[in-house]
């Protein structure tokens, strides 16, 4: 892609505007195009993939240019992880930056630290070795260092993924099915999806393959009870209601009033009208007792570090800390067991995240179980089977993107007695 001067210092100053403010990059680089509407579609797609590539390949570029200035952190990414030669960037560089950018590309990259091969913080890439070893380790890093698919679901209402997939392939488009998901769609090409006819319509929504995997392991019956209590703006919730072909009913609880409100324009999409969206203070809501014990299926989508997202949310890795994931896990712990007391006798509950780490994962099941007898454990593989989904990662669903080419995701499914 060629820039200009001008691109180069726009680049320059969103970067460190990025650096410098707190919270979500996505959410701070879309502020930054709000404040700048005169960048072009060009322009602004040239500033998020430097941003991003900045994010996923931090460590090694803090390894060729140590305690470098925004400026320089972009000049050596675009030379050395976009593959621009420094002649290319001759006409806008400052004298001093000449030489220093010739070094910065001959600087030679063996045997670097594993962490830093990795692209992770060092207390984060030992905690993948325990678990892992360090050749898998490295190579579920190596993974998500990736950029994610675009992948669908076919809302099973609106449509069949076999006309969406002929429908797009006639557009021009490369869709293939999803590997696992019945109802998924991937797509190579990036899209402007929100202005494509069948997200209007609802007959497709853009949900990971892996949280598709993640509604058919609740696998919710027609006519059920059905509980998401982390709905958030729904992405599982919506999935739910479509295997459950718009009977019973189906409950989107959320501390979120943002997010559940972001669920509504998807709801009146997907054409469902079994969905009753509620926001809760907190897991011990007063309107949660008079619903105790009365779910078929309850799914815990918990707030967890989104550590498994880090192809698309490379930032995560950054903005969290050992103290943070310990605080997570007393929250994650506090909201499964809110939950379980909806679950009917028979019943089934899923807890799920989108994390990596067994503190958060087998960790919060672990201790659940232990205080919860009533509970047993399912084994996930025979659950996804009699859905016709031949995935067999044992009793929990473990998807990572290195094997299955999903986000990272975790789930634990548990019956009460
Ligand atoms: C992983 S996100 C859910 C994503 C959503 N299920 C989806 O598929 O799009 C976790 C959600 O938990 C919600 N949350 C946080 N604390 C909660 C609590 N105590 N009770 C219920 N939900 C909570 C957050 O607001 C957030 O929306």
């Amino acid at each position: 892609m060629a820039i200009s001067p001008a691109l180069f210092d726009t680049t320059v100053e969103a970067i460190t505007e990025l650096q410098e403010g707190s919270g979500p990059a996505d959410a701070r680089l879309s502020a930054y195009f709000r404040n700048h509407r005169k960048l072009g579609s060009h322009d602004r797609a040239f500033i998020a993939e430097t941003a991003y590539a900045l994010l996923r390949r931090r460590r090694f570029l803090d390894y060729l240019a140590p305690e470098a200035s925004p400026r320089r952190l972009v000049l050596a990414c675009l030379v050395r992880v976009n593959g621009l030669s420094p002649r290319e960037l001759e006409p806008f560089l400052r004298k001093t930056e000449v030489e220093w950018l010739r070094e910065i590309k001959a600087k030679p990259a063996d045997n670097l630290p594993l962490a830093v091969q990795a692209e992770l913080p060092d207390w984060l890439w030992e905690r993948l070795v325990a678990q892992y070893g360090e050749e898998e380790a490295l190579a579920i890093a190596r993974s998500l260092q990736q950029t994610a698919p675009l992948d669908l679901r076919v809302n099973r209402l609106k449509g069949q993924r076999e006309a969406v997939l002929a429908l797009f392939t006639k557009e021009g488009l490369t869709a293939t099915p999803t590997p696992y998901s019945p109802d998924g769609v991937r797509l190579k090409e990036k899209i402007a999806l929100n202005q494509h006819v069948l997200f209007n319509k609802g007959v497709v929504e853009v949900q990971d393959e892996g949280s598709q995997l993640l509604a058919a392991l609740v696998a919710p019956r027609r006519g059920e009870m059905v509980a998401d209590f982390c709905a958030g703006a729904g992405g599982k919730t919506l999935a739910l209601g479509a295997i459950m072909a718009n009977t019973g009913r189906l409950y989107a609880f959320d501390v979120s009033e943002r997010r559940l409100s972001n669920l509504r324009p998807r709801l009146a999409r997907s054409g469902l009208s079994n969905l009753h969206p509620q926001l809760i203070a907190n897991e011990r809501d007063q309107k949660l007792k008079r619903l105790a014990q009365k779910f078929d299926r309850v799914l815990v989508d918990a707030p967890c570090s989104g550590l498994g997202t880090l192809r698309r949310n490379p930032d995560l890795k950054w903005r969290q800390s050992e103290m943070d994931i310990a605080e997570l896990t007393v929250k994650q712990g506090n909201i499964l067991e809110a939950a379980a007391k909806l679950v009917k006798p028979g019943g089934r509950l899923v807890y799920a995240t989108c994390s990596l780490l067994e503190a958060e994962n087998e960790g919060v099941v672990a201790a659940f179980l232990a205080q919860h007898p009533e509970f047993e454990q399912a084994n996930a593989a025979e659950i996804l089977a009699q859905q016709k989904i031949e995935l067999d990662t044992g009793d929990f669903l473990k998807l990572l993107p290195h094997k299955h080419g999903t986000d990272g995701f975790f789930a634990a499914v548990l019956t009460r007695r």
